[in-house]
């Protein structure tokens, strides 16, 4: 069951996913969207892929059949959304797993039930990864602090209080008087839409502003710090993160303002060395020429729509994570926090 994120706040409306194929349907429309969210959901994906394998070939099905489909299955899911390492991330553990069942010679049936378990062990893990992040995060937080933020980094995108702003409803159940700045995030409002909706079920005090208004009230020294989350982080520290981060990373070091990312291991690709070589997803125009269907700006233009963009770990003053918070140099501080088991299941076989 998957909460339509496209029809927040309006309506609430949760959605049965048959199969693997209607799953990356709804990560590539959204309706599921996050970093921790579509690597869940992706993971959730391949069980039901498993199911549907199951449900056509019954007691026959085979073991070389079952690694044949959720492999094509993952290929499907992985090639929704290119810039969220947690999506290629959480199909290659439930795959290693697969893997490593089949070599036991572990019946069809009892994979299918092991994957189950692997998809909601992430999923666990995910909820205590978020928890841990918040209370790192919450100790940066004073008294009174206004903070700023950017896209929905919260319940909606993780299994438990979220990332970036796990630390803000921790400080606020904490009773510490806190108050949110919340980016629209165009183009498709993520801020407006979702952050706003989970702050103010919450009770955490927020005042939205349009993308464009940061700078304004960081230069009337309005904010304390920045907290944003990450799609993909690169070992020496650079972040991929909903297009606008960027920007206010700038206006952030600018104005003297702590920077700080927040993200769960499994968004640190230490594979990849520099932000240089994050692929960054291009997605429709019409999201930035019409809004829920009507339209802003003249047919026939020219239009750009990179989702994401990488602020270089410079403009960052530290990444929280659930193993503790890194400072730079990155390059180090990253890989003594995730190196040791940055792809356990692949970990697990080598030992
Ligand atoms: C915990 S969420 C971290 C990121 O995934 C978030 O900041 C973000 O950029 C989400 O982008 P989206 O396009 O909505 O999936």
């Amino acid at each position: 069951m998957l909460l339509d994120q496209t029809l927040l706040p309006q309506q609430v409306v949760y959605s049965r996913l048959e199969d693997e194929r209607q799953v990356a349907e709804a990560i590539k429309a959204l309706k599921v969207r996050g970093a921790p969210a579509i690597g869940m959901a992706a993971a959730f994906g391949l069980v039901l892929a498993f199911r549907r394998l199951l449900a056509e070939r019954g007691d026959e099905v085979s073991l070389a059949e079952v690694l044949a489909r959720l492999e094509e299955a993952g290929v499907l899911l992985a090639a929704t959304r290119p810039t969220a390492v947690n999506l290629s991330w959480a199909i290659r553990r439930l795959l290693g797993c697969a893997r490593q069942l089949a070599g036991a010679g572990c019946r069809p049936g009892d994979l299918g039930r092991r994957l189950l378990e692997e998809a909601q062990a992430i999923a666990a893990e995910d909820r205590a990864a978020c928890l841990r992040m918040g209370r790192y995060g919450e100790a940066l937080i004073a008294d009174g602090d206004q903070l700023l933020t950017h896209c929905n980094t919260g319940i909606l995108a993780t299994a438990g209080w979220g990332t970036a702003l796990a630390p803000m409803y921790l400080a606020h159940r904490a009773g510490k008087r806190i108050h949110v700045f919340v980016d629209e995030t165009r183009p498709v409002l993520q801020g407006a839409r979702l952050t706003a909706w989970e702050l103010q079920q919450e009770g955490v005090p927020f005042t939205l502003i349009t993308d464009n208004m940061a700078g304004y009230f960081m230069r009337r020294g309005r904010i304390a710090a920045v907290f944003v989350g990450a799609d993909r982080i690169a070992a020496n520290g650079d972040v991929a993160n909903k297009i606008g981060t960027y920007s206010l990373a700038v206006l952030a070091q600018a104005h003297g303002i702590p920077f700080y990312v927040v993200a769960p291991c499994s968004t640190i690709d230490l594979d990849l060395p520099s932000g240089e070589e994050i692929p960054i997803e291009q997605r429709d125009p019409r999201e930035v020429t019409a809004i829920r269907g009507i339209s802003i700006a003249p047919d026939g233009i020219s239009v750009a729509n990179p989702a994401f963009d990488v602020t270089p770990h410079t403009y960052i003053s530290a990444i929280i994570t659930e193993r503790g918070v890194a400072r730079a140099p990155y390059s180090v501080a990253l890989r003594g926090l995730c190196a040791d088991d940055h792809h356990p299941i692949e970990k697990q076989a080598e030992r």
